[in-house]
């Protein structure tokens, strides 16, 4: 048995060979870039119009209209005082242009241009430059790339990024009373739903599972379901079988498979019987078969390793903290992973916290974090995991 902190001290300190690929621009949401990006020219590339008015030259009331520029024309105008140039949005800003005034600020009779407002020095004009300079760093190895992150690459015109590979993950369910939702459930039978949570929990966050297989418990067919599953893996991840039970088979199996065990049960609750192992550059987390069990082992554990096979900088779960809207104890001798809800700045210890209960979690969107024997008064910060 390990503590927590051992057990991520374990995660963090395997060695990990990180591979790396060209994607397109399109294709690169929630990837991280393998190496920084720099700007390749300033940002705008060239003084621009904030708006559809006139370009002026000199500070007046009064011009004339020399002529027009919109967005994307190459003319190249040079002003002198007493000019403007009637300009749209996103076109360049002609030679000794002072200022852009915005066309509903003017008044036009024949070519004079009678302004509303005397115009200020540089008023509308988007400074070559001013977001970016060429050389700046953009992104940092490591990023993670949003929508936005994507936005700005393209319009730096980057088409192809650097990126780290994504693991190869594969789900495998054990139990023998686990059917598929929508069938008919016999006596003593439960739907399966780890396997949909846990995938779905890979998406979430940017991941997805090659396949998953559901496993009788049955040493022979775990035994060959790991070994097949091993083969497409980078990071295989199981649920069920990994208790003291004379069919929890799970652990003896990944052995049998040449998988060895970096830690087995963390002093905790819930996902006491967590285990992680490894074979060579493969990874094996076999969670806990309890709904609630597995997703908090998860969140905590598999999700901050997946984001370092992926090369990313974030390390798991958000993590604030919350006062506590209520008073509670923590009266076991093992820390909690308590299921949670924060609305309004506050967060509340929601009931029903057995391992096997997914209600709490469900309705929830934080995991909080209590040690063991500890009080805290309502009030009081306690720190949580953000699961939504
Ligand atoms: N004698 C002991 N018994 C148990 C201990 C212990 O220390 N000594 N630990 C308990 C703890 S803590 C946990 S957690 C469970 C974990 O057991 P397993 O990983 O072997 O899981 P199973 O027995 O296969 O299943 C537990 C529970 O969860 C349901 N389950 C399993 N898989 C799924 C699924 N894919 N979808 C939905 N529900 C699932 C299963 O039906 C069981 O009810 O062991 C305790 N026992
Ligand atoms: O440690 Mo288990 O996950 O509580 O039921």
């Amino acid at each position: 048995m390990v503590t927590i902190e051992e057990a991520h001290k374990i995660i963090k300190d395997q060695k990990v060979k990180l591979k790396t690929e060209t994607r397109k621009l399109e294709n690169c949401l929630d990837f991280s870039i393998s190496e920084d990006i720099t700007a390749p020219f300033d940002m705008p590339s060239f003084d621009n119009s904030a708006m559809d008015g006139y370009a002026l030259c000199g500070i007046s009331q009064e011009y004339i209209i020399i002529g027009e520029v919109a967005a994307g024309d190459k003319k190249d105008f040079k002003l002198k005082s007493g000019d403007a140039v009637r300009i749209f949005t996103g076109a360049k800003v002609p030679k000794n242009t002072t200022a852009v005034m915005m066309q509903e600020k003017t008044s036009v009779v024949g070519k004079k241009l009678t302004l509303q407002q005397m115009p200020k020095e540089g008023q509308s004009i988007r400074r070559k430059g001013e977001e970016l300079r060429k050389g700046q760093l953009v992104f940092e190895k490591g990023t993670t790339i949003t929508p936005a992150g994507i936005g700005l690459i393209g319009s730096l015109g980057i088409q192809n990024i650097e990126v780290y590979k994504k693991p190869l993950i594969n789900l495998i369910t054990t139990g023998n009373e686990l059917i598929e939702p929508g069938k008919p459930k016999a006596e003593g039978q439960i739907y399966e739903s780890n396997s949909y949570a846990l995938a779905l929990a890979c998406e979430q966050f940017g991941f997805k599972y090659g396949n998953k297989k559901q496993i009788d418990d049955d040493f022979e067919a775990i035994k060959s379901g790991i070994k097949k599953s091993l083969e497409t893996s980078d990071v295989l991840i199981l649920s069920g079988g990994i208790s003291v039970g004379d069919y929890d088979y799970v652990k003896q199996a990944l052995e049998e498979n040449g998988v060895v065990e970096q830690f087995y049960k963390v002093f905790q609750k819930p996902g006491k019987p967590l285990y992680f192992g490894r074979k060579e550059n493969k990874f094996v987390f076999a969670l806990p078969g309890n709904p609630a069990s597995s997703l908090s082992c998860f969140y905590v554990y598999v999700l901050p390793f997946l984001y370092r096979l992926n090369g990313s900088a974030k390390n798991g779960l958000q993590r604030f903290s919350f006062p506590i809207s209520h008073d509670f104890k923590n009266k076991a001798d093992r820390p909690l992973f308590l299921k949670a809800k924060i609305s309004n700045n506050e967060v509340e210890i929601l009931d029903g916290q057995g391992s096997s209960m997914i209600l709490s979690m469900a309705h929830g969107n934080a995991l909080a974090f209590i040690e063991a024997e500890t009080s805290y008064n309502k009030g009081e910060k306690l720190e949580c995991l953000l699961i939504s």
